[in-house]
């Protein structure tokens, strides 16, 4: 039986939903919903008239592994290959990251040189922990928070240093609450599988993850060694494009400004009410939306469902886009974290003219960086984040820049975003609460697929991967006649 299909929320996730369901001659109508005025979610890029591009979400993805070759094959499927942006695995942004630690920046340890040696802000050579690390016996727990699982298997200095940093320039979350299994489930099971984090690195953990085969696009970065990518217009080039493909299929509709309010199931077939009165039906709801806005449009009969997705919380991210006339870095490189214990509510500050300049401004040179803010310690650092001026968080951010890495012009150019609620935070046990969760969908047969940040990762690799195994969970994987069968 062919369906109608209801996607909700056109961020890089429910796009990436259609662009699968659009392939299948198994959907009659597929129907993107989204809220705002544009796709693409918080992949949201500012370009000026002279050329320079800011990006105020993501700003690089990760080409490696399974996903990140299933990201470069849509890439490729959008005909995106000549708008690429790369920095190779030589190339200093690759080499060089720093931490902010004492008031001073530390060149994190890189290389077999980098962990023979005591490296400053470590106490002693990470090797040391490294071969430790062997010998410690398995945990017993189901989960354990991101910071306890490193303090027990590697240090506690690496832990309140090195790991707490890396969570933060991530989750912008909090690793002592950030469960270990769904944050870095590659940690957790290599662990469960070889009793050691080294061993299952060197040994692999089995189970294999997804089967995607490399376009050419994907091969030529493991062969050219890519680190990152992004795209010569920003990151916002990936949604308009993929928007503007789907616009070309005659079964795909695309709504902007369509509020979802509330989903009501009635005799097996969804009621989808808009913020503006109108209603529409669909067999099946992929929803994409974070999952406390989902939570807030189901209906009460499912009280269990809507009480685990309220559960998943989320961080809110102050962020700042400064550029500065000439070359003012005393560093470079990609960027540097700061960890919680040194300043809460800095988070670290990006140095995107180092790694993509393409992106810089047309005629003389500059320096562009982004500050971040916030996170899991908003409140602790802003106070109300309804409430925050813009003009206290670019003072912040200013001060950090001068203070940490002794730039003392004034940028020429700035722009505050406070970014409500724009990163999950799967704290421990998450991985129990997709179970219930996709449990309780299973046994009510309710026609509702779970896809996007909230659930499996929030890397925009995973977003999008998520929203390809919700088609294909759904409809099954295209066989090659059908595609481009509109
Ligand atoms: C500051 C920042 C930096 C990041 N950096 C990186 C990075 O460098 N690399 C990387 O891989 N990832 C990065 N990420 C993560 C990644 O960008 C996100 O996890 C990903 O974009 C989330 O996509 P999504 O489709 O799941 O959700 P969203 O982008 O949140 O999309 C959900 C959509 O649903 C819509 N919506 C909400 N409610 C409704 C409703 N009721 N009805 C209809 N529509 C609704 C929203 O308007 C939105 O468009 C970063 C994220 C942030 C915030
Ligand atoms: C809201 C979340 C994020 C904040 C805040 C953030 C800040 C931040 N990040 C870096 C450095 C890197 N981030 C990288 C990837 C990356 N960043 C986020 C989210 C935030 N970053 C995500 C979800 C991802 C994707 C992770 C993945 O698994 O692919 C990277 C590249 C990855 C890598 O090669 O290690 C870097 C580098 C800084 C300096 C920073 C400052 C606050």
């Amino acid at each position: 039986m062919q369906k109608i299909v209801a996607v909700v929320g056109g961020g890089i996730g429910g796009l990436s939903a259609c662009h699968h369901l659009s392939k299948s001659p198994n959907v009659s109508k597929v129907v993107l919903l989204e809220g705002s005025g544009r796709c693409g979610g918080w992949l949201n890029s500012t370009r000026r008239d002279d050329g320079a591009v800011f990006e105020h979400g993501p700003r690089g993805v990760r080409p490696a592994g399974a996903v990140g070759w299933n990201a470069l094959n849509m890439v490729s499927e959008l005909g995106l290959e000549t708008e690429i942006l790369l920095v190779t695995k030589d190339h200093v942004a690759s080499k060089n990251r720093f931490l902010y630690v004492k008031g001073q920046l530390h060149k994190m340890p890189s290389g077999p040189g980098g962990v023979l040696r005591t490296i400053s802000p470590f106490s002693r050579p990470i090797i040391h922990s490294v071969l430790k690390e062997m010998l410690v016996s398995k945990g017993k727990d189901e989960d354990e928070s991101v910071h306890a699982f490193v303090s027990r298997r590697l240090s506690s200095e690496l832990a309140d240093i090195a790991i707490d940093s890396l969570c933060r320039g991530v989750f912008a979350g909090d690793c002592r609450q950030l469960s270990v299994r769904s944050c870095f489930p590659p940690l957790y099971k290599a662990e469960r599988a070889r009793g050691s984090i080294v061993l299952g690195m060197l040994m692999g953990s089995g189970g294999g993850g997804p089967n995607v085969v490399p376009s050419e696009l994907a091969k030529r970065a493991s062969e050219e060694s890519w680190s990152l990518w992004s795209l010569k217009r920003g990151m916002q080039t990936l949604p308009e494009a993929l928007e503007n493909s789907l616009r070309r299929r005659e079964r795909v509709e695309v709504h902007h400004n369509t509020c979802v309010k509330s989903l009501t199931l009635q005799g097996g077939v969804w009621e989808i009410k808009l913020e503006d009165g109108a209603t529409l039906k669909a067999d099946h709801v992929i929803s994409t939306l974070p999952a406390s806005a989902l939570a807030s449009v189901l209906p009460p009969t499912a009280q269990p469902l809507t009480e685990q997705l309220r559960a998943i919380a989320s961080a809110t991210v102050a962020v700042v886009n400064l550029e500065y006339e000439g070359f003012v870095l005393p560093v470079t490189g990609f960027g540097h974290l700061v960890p919680s214990s040194e300043d809460p509510g800095l988070l670290g500050v990006v140095y995107d003219s180092v790694s993509f300049p393409q992106h810089n401004r047309n005629g003389g040179p500059t320096t562009r960086l982004t500050v971040m803010m916030g996170g899991a310690w908003f409140e602790q650092a802003f106070g109300n984040r309804h409430e925050v001026t813009q003009q206290t968080v670019l003072d912040r951010a200013t001060r950090a820049v001068t203070s940490h890495l002794g730039v003392t012009s004034p940028p020429v150019w700035s722009l505050v975003s406070i970014l409500k609620n724009c990163i999950p935070q799967y704290h421990l046990g998450h991985w129990k609460r997709l179970e219930k969760m996709r449990q309780y969908i299973s046994k009510n047969n309710l026609p509702l697929t779970l896809a996007g940040a909230s659930y499996d990762g929030v890397s925009v690799n995973d977003v999008i991967f998520s929203g390809r195994t919700a088609a294909e969970g759904l409809v099954g994987k295209p066989d090659l006649q059908s595609l481009n069968s509109d």
